[in-house]
């Protein structure tokens, strides 16, 4: 399989405006789900480890799919992020990162983005050296208003809000100057993928990969 040696977290968050988190209770829909979701624009899948489908689904999908750059999400341990990488992951998102666990997914070398709610958590990821983060979960933990505040004393933060995110909301939260992606789990419904519609899926796909920044949108 194609590793990206070079990806960073900060390229990662830059392939698109949205990154579809996914949850598969069939390894067998992964790849289709991935073809899918290319064919729609989307080059990022993040599958979470929430099932015991998610490991062989990314090891399906990084051999059957190379050109979908997938990760492995609700990373909650060191052991998974050992699971992840040797399935394939080409990167790692958590929704809280601990500090035991941001040092094993540094180590791993593969991008992280780790989930911080709070300024505290933030600048404790930041002092580990990541500084693309996971606004988790983002409509509930503040919204738009809380992440505008933060981009004043801490500039060098750049963020993926997810959690709550759709794409009548995703555009707001494009428009602030410290977010480059949002993540999502409206593209790939439970619907979706159990009832294996791809085209409903590079429909979805689509209308994201279009999404743009809404114009002048206020901070809160
Ligand atoms: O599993 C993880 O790593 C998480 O942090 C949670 C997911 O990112 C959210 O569940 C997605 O949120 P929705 O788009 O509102 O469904």
């Amino acid at each position: 399989m194609m590793q990206s040696e070079s990806l960073t977290a900060s390229a990662l968050a830059r392939l698109g405006p949205i990154i579809p988190v996914v949850v598969l209770h069939r390894a067998d829909d992964a790849a289709t789900l991935a073809r899918a979701l290319l064919r729609g624009g989307v080059r990022t899948m993040e599958i979470t480890l929430r099932t015991p489908a998610a490991l062989p689904a990314l090891r399906a999908v990084a051999a059957e799919v190379p050109e979908m750059v997938v990760g492995a999400g609700t990373v909650l341990t060191a052991d998974q992020v050992d699971e992840a990488v040797a399935a394939g992951a080409r990167f790692l998102v958590s929704p809280g990162a601990t500090v035991g666990l941001a040092r094993a997914a540094v180590d791993s070398g593969l991008p992280f983005l780790p989930g911080a709610g709070t300024v505290s958590e933030m600048m404790t990821l930041a002092e580990l050296g990541l500084t693309t983060i996971k606004f988790f979960p983002a409509a509930a933990s503040g919204g738009r208003a809380y992440l505008a505040s933060v981009a004043q004393p801490l500039p060098h933060l750049t963020f993926c809000p997810t959690g709550g995110i759709t794409a009548t909301t995703a555009p707001d939260w494009l428009a602030l100057p410290n977010v480059a992606c949002v993540g999502g789990s409206w593209l790939t419904s439970a619907t979706a993928v159990r009832t294996r519609d791809g085209e409903a899926v590079t429909a979805l796909a689509r209308e994201a990969v279009a999404l743009q920044p809404t114009p002048g949108a206020p901070a809160g």
